[in-house]
């Protein structure tokens, strides 16, 4: 029976085995994937910042993406409740609106160490480029330069389970603004037509905030119904120029302590 479905037995009954066959091989990976992958979303309601805890199950490695400072604490008592070892405190970017909790969360959870793109010109343990691999345990992110709203952002892709944290580069139905730190709105558009919106459709986008109580979308989505990003790329710089937001209340003081990792 073997034989005639590898050797190309054409019988319709063999076929039907055949894909059988492949579904159950691809079932079990699937459900072999999930079961060591970890993944929780956390929010800070004063800034209205996602912070992801992903991890390992089975080796019990994990990594924060974008900690806010007021939660460092909360969020090293949910690692250790839950068994993991945190390896990396990692951000997008530098943050303008909430101080990271990168800093912190080294000095309360020894062997952490703090993650940014070295564009951002932050202090770090590691600094990233575009194409490098974070891991933890058996799994991995990618970081993916997608500069605009800064110079140093970073979507961090986790090809194996179709997910990417987009930090302020892609929100949901909107984008990071471009009008301060270095921000460049035709730089912001390229990197999300070339480096997000490539991505498989079914891909899905976690963003660093959302204001309306969303919290994930996709590719397909986005691509759909970003009213910002569905646009020319005129049109696009036109919007942006012309969103007239006021300025984080914190930037003045997080932008200087994110330099340092939220130490000062
Ligand atoms: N009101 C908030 C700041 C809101 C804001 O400016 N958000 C940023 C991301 S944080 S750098 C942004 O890019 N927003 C884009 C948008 O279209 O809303 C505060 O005072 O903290
Ligand atoms: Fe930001």
């Amino acid at each position: 029976m073997l034989q005639s479905l590898v050797f190309g037995g054409r019988r319709a009954a063999d076929r039907y085995k055949l894909s059988n066959l492949l579904f159950h091989v691809r079932t079990m990976s699937a459900v072999h994937k999930d079961t060591t992958f970890f993944f929780r979303q956390l929010f800070d309601t004063v800034s209205s910042t996602y912070t992801y805890l992903l991890g390992d199950k089975k080796t019990g490695e994990a990594v924060l993406i974008d900690p806010v400072l007021e939660h460092a604490e909360r969020d090293a008592k949910l690692i250790e409740e839950l068994g993991f070892k945190l390896i990396y405190a990692m951000n997008t970017h530098m943050h303008a609106d909430h101080i990271t909790g990168t800093g912190k969360l080294k000095s309360i959870v020894p062997g952490t160490k703090s993650v940014i793109g070295k564009d951002s010109g932050a202090q770090a343990d590691i600094h990233l480029l575009d194409g490098d691999l974070v891991r933890f345990g058996s799994h991995e992110l990618l970081a993916a330069a997608t500069p605009g709203h800064t110079n140093g952002c970073l979507t961090y892709i986790c090809h194996e389970q179709s997910l990417a944290f987009t930090g302020d580069t892609l929100l949901i139905r909107g984008c990071g603004r471009t009008d301060f730190q270095e921000g460049n709105s035709e730089t912001l558009y390229k990197s999300v037509h070339n480096r997000i919106f490539t991505l498989p459709d079914e891909y899905v986008l976690y963003p660093a905030h959302d204001y309306r109580g969303q919290t994930a979308t996709s590719v397909a989505e986005e691509k759909k119904y970003n009213p910002r990003l569905t646009k020319s790329l005129a049109e696009f710089v036109e919007i942006m120029d012309n969103l007239n937001l006021p300025y984080p209340k914190m930037i003045n003081k997080a932008v200087p302590a994110n330099r340092v990792c939220g130490l000062f």
